[in-house]
């Protein structure tokens, strides 16, 4: 037998490239399944269900190419923030964050999110997935099923712990290379606040109260391994996987509630692509509800408002949009360090009231400082490093709505951030845990001193954390998984009251997972795969 040629070698790269200059010439007018959106989720959702050859998929994804330093080189991540990568997103003012207007960016092109984001690997909480399978009311997605999924998709490069990691698939994973000694320095303050550390953060670390650990990534030889990376680009060699960039779904087509296909936007023409069994949308939690409601899928008062005839009312369409609200706290190097692998390297989660059994607050080190655009003017540092302290699980909830019936106009993002009186209390406790293990022993042979916020009155620390609120970048939960009123998809991921719709991305979750995002967004995808495999009995 010969050996698989490995997706680098020069020869299945030229393969690959043929094979899909072939295919996106000659586009079919119809394929099995429709993937819209080759982010995270999509990616995976698309190479399961192309794992059977009898199966004609095509991906579709409104960026480019992956292949640019910018994405590759993991160190160059913020290059990306404002350019053609990122839909660029601005938020409503918000008059609980002092009138401003967050930018909430999101990744565009192949790998999505996975292609732009800061390659932490965090799984959730056990509790998060116990929240979703009781939501769903479907034991598959519960703890230990979704801990068995991350078992089987993970190639861990760590210390073994074959309760918890797995070796044999396709997402590369591995302890931060040789971390910068500011990462040591957060695990050791951790030990002097009684906090425990634990060799990775996705283990033992999430079934408990929390603690702190040198990040997992998905970083393989120094250069990113996003989803798209890992799940598509071996695949693309395949006659029965056309990935098709530059084309911008606008909405989906219809037969009565039958999905049909959809409406697609590809270089400058309006096509429609026809799907024999399944639509699925992948696009993230702001593309994917603004699709549905462009297609007539949303609360029917919001869409009349709008001009758009409602062809199933669905009230949570846009709504329950949840986020990790960061809070930058920061400290002066006492002698410049450069920043390591992507410069977030250590991790740490912690309560915010002793009372609590799982953590709600999350903590990733920037090696960097990282003010907002508003505590910029309060002297940042040249050389330092940022906390990006944060709320875990935010009480407050957003809402999207459309502007008008143009699928080219932008979204209206309330993204409603400290809206509940509880998020401030918990941010209070989040600085000043923060400022506590910034200021423990393990940091002083390393900085100068803290820079921001310092120690200020209860009111002028409010004032600061409004000032210093930004998006962790996991906008989710706008299409929730449940059985109440406001949910949109069923724990199958099928949209309720229309036949050949599921959604597969951050926008069916409950509730934002405890952590960063992507990881969670690959079990969706591999849900939703696992659903249409057995559907369709592929
Ligand atoms: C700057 C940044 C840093 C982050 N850091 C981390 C991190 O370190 N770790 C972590 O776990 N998470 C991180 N995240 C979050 C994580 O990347 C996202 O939560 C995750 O990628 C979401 O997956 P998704 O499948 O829901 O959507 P996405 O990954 O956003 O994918 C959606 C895809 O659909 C495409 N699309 C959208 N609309 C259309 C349309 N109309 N037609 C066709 N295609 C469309 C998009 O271009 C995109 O490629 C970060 C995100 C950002 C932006």
């Amino acid at each position: 037998m010969t050996q698989a040629q490995p997706t680098s070698h020069p020869d299945f790269l030229r393969r690959a490239a043929e094979n899909q200059a072939r295919l996106t010439a000659d586009l079919e007018p119809a394929y099995d399944f429709v993937v819209c959106g080759a982010g995270s989720s999509g990616s995976v959702v698309a190479r399961r269900l192309a794992e059977n050859a009898a199966a004609q998929v095509l991906l579709v994804e409104a960026g480019g190419s992956d292949d640019d330093e910018s994405v590759l080189n993991p160190a160059l991540w913020p290059t990306n923030l404002g350019s053609e990568r990122d839909w660029g997103f601005t938020a409503e003012p918000n008059p609980h964050l002092n009138g401003r207007a967050l930018s909430m960016a999101m990744g565009k092109g192949l790998g999505g999110g996975s292609s732009i984001n800061v390659m932490v690997w965090a799984r959730g909480h056990r509790n998060d997935w116990e929240h979703f399978a009781a939501e769903a009311g479907d034991p598959s997605w519960s703890y230990q099923n979704v801990l068995d999924i991350y078992r089987r998709i993970e190639n861990w490069q760590g210390a073994p712990d074959p309760g918890h990691r797995g070796t044999g698939g396709p997402v590369w994973v591995q302890p931060a290379a040789d971390p910068s000694p500011i990462a040591h320095a957060l695990l050791d303050a951790a030990g002097e606040l009684g906090i425990p550390t634990y060799d990775s953060p996705n283990g033992a670390m999430m079934e408990n109260e929390g603690g702190a650990a040198i990040s997992d990534m998905l970083v393989r030889d120094g250069r990113r391994q996003s989803l798209f990376r890992a799940y598509v680009q071996p695949y693309l060699d395949r006659p029965n996987l056309t990935v098709l960039t530059g084309a911008t779904v606008e909405r989906i087509a219809f037969d009565g509630n039958r999905v049909v296909g959809v409406d697609l936007i590809h270089g400058g023409e309006r096509k429609r692509i026809g799907a024999r069994h399944e639509v699925v949308l992948s696009m993230g939690a702001m593309q994917t509800p603004k699709v549905l409601m462009h297609s007539g899928i949303g609360d029917e008062a919001e869409l009349r408002r709008v001009g758009i005839p409602v062809r199933q009312h669905l009230p949570g369409v846009g709504a329950n949009l949840q986020d990790h609200v960061s809070f930058g706290c920061t400290w002066e190097y006492a002698e410049p360090i450069a920043p390591r692998n992507s410069g977030s390297e250590a991790t740490l989660y912690w309560k915010s009231r002793p009372e609590l059994t799982a953590p709600d607050l999350l903590f990733c080190q920037v090696e960097f400082p990282v003010p907002s655009e508003r505590t910029a003017s309060r002297g940042v540092p040249e050389h330092g490093w940022t906390m990006f302290a944060g709320l875990a699980q935010p009480h407050s909830r957003g809402r999207l709505r459309l502007r008008s019936d143009d699928p080219a106009a932008a979204l209206q993002i309330d993204a409603n951030m400290l809206s509940e009186p509880a998020d401030m209390t918990a941010a209070l406790a989040c600085v000043e845990l923060c400022r506590e293990i910034g200021n423990a022993q393990a940091f002083r042979p390393l900085v100068r001193g803290e820079a921001m916020p310092g120690h200020l009155s209860r009111d002028a620390l409010k004032d600061y954390v409004r000032d210093a609120a930004v998006t962790y970048w996991h906008q989710t939960c706008t299409a929730k998984m449940g059985r109440d009123s406001m949910s949109v998809v069923d724990g199958a991921l099928c949209v309720y009251g229309i036949h050949g719709l599921r959604i597969a991305d951050g926008s069916i979750m409950p509730r934002v997972t405890t952590g960063n995002t992507q990881a969670p967004c690959a079990i969706i995808g591999e849900q939703a795969a696992a659903r249409l495999r057995a559907t369709h009995q592929l």
